[in-house]
């Protein structure tokens, strides 16, 4: 089954199972990939339909099926992912003498790959993206870009590379025009300039705030609005810093399964790498995870031979670290961190984290909250 099928596969079970709302996004993901623009006319009137019919959910998946069939006799050409396209190697970054040092650092990133970047505040993840932007200069180090399209000038890298910092720029008029305004310089018409627009506006979930100004919206939706935008203007490689700062906790879901979506495009895949506080929500769409300590790297692939043969396992209870220490007596534990608000339990490799669990329940510990760390980079956070 080629990857265009298994994705067609999926949105219908999606839609047997009544998860319309994430159907329709992953419809939406399908047709974008077709540049049908008859398709996206289609999609752009269901929307405006499904917008004034809110409770007519048989008849809008009936309409959404029938349009995922014109998609699937749509041929869609893979990309072949296997290169990466930028090299960094060896970076490093001074702000002067006895300043903050970032680096040495090496990173690659192909298209489809999701690299999330994570550290404490003032730990390098702006000073590197900024750098893999070419925002700001390095001191060492080699740092490569390998483009479909070829870049002469700084504009044309501007197109295959963007950038979306910590900070958005406010923009004036409405959400519709400023979307608009970013074809308007490739040249193509009017008509198919509204197409694409309402198509964007359509999958970021923009339907009923297209015709707001920037103050009119939340953090949430300028967000939406800067993927929108940078969708339409189709890079290659995408940095985002903070993308998820200000978003509640559902909102950060779904901007981070709708950046994956559009990284993992058949046809038109992004390299992305984006910075946040958000660890395990990160983890869950990425690839790798990177972690910056004092502008030092390491990755959540990195092996650390003590680690690497123990079990890690974050505990927030109320209980006496005696108590605990009693607990886990024949669970082989190596070590109790309590970090004032949670423990750390670090068990020799032999000990299941279902085992763990189990101890806990047969001891009745009111356990608030537990997670396996052993895997994730949340180990570094708190060693
Ligand atoms: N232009 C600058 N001149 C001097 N020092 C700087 C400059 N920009 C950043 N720094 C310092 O470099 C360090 C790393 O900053 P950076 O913004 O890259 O970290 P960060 O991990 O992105 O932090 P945060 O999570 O708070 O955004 C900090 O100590 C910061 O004070």
């Amino acid at each position: 089954m080629s990857k265009a099928e298994a994705r067609i596969e999926e949105v219908i079970s999606f839609y047997k199972n009544k998860d319309t709302v994430l159907g329709y996004r992953k419809l939406m993901d399908c047709v974008i990939d077709t540049q049908d623009l008859n398709l996206y006319r289609q999609i752009i009137d269901l929307t405006d339909w499904k917008e004034k019919h809110p409770k007519n959910e048989t008849e809008f998946i009936e309409k959404s099926l029938a349009i995922l069939e014109l998609v699937s006799k749509i041929p869609i050409t893979e990309y072949n992912t296997n290169n990466p396209v930028v090299i960094g190697s060896g970076l490093t970054k001074s702000y002067g003498i006895n300043r903050f040092q970032l680096g040495p650092i090496s990173v690659e990133i192909n298209k489809s790959q999701v690299y999330g970047l994570v550290g404490e505040n003032g730990n390098g993840k702006t000073t590197l993206l900024r750098i893999l932007a070419k925002e700001l200069k390095y001191n060492e180090g080699n740092l490569e870009f390998k483009f479909d399209n070829n870049y002469n000038t700084n504009y044309d890298l501007r197109t295959n590379l963007v950038y979306i910092p910590q900070r958005t720029q406010k923009w004036y008029g409405s959400l519709k025009d400023n979307l608009k305004f970013v074809l308007s310089s490739y040249g193509i018409s009017p008509e198919e300039n509204e197409t694409r627009v309402l198509m964007m506006i359509a999958r970021f979930g923009l339907w009923n705030y297209k015709h707001l100004k920037w103050n009119e919206l939340s953090s949430g939706y300028k967000m939406r609005f800067e993927l929108a935008r940078t969708l339409l203007r189709q890079p290659e490689l995408l940095l985002l810093d903070e993308p998820l700062a200000n978003l509640d906790v559902l909102a950060q879901q779904v901007i981070l399964e709708d950046l994956k979506s559009m990284c993992n495009s058949i046809n038109n895949p992004i390299a992305l790498i984006l910075s946040s506080q958000q660890l395990y929500e990160v983890e869950k769409i990425s690839d790798k995870v990177i972690y910056l300590k004092d502008g030092k790297y390491k990755d959540n692939k990195t092996e650390n031979k003590v680690e690497e043969n123990q079990l890690i396992v974050e505990i927030d209870c109320n209980e006496e670290r005696e108590k605990l220490l009693s607990v886990f007596i024949d669970l082989h534990l190596v070590k109790l961190i309590y970090n004032g608000g949670i423990y750390i339990a670090y068990f020799q490799n032999s000990t299941n984290f279902s085992a763990v669990l189990e101890t806990l329940g047969k001891h009745k510990i009111e356990v608030t909250y537990t997670r396996n760390i052993t895997a994730s980079t949340r180990r570094f956070f708190v060693s």
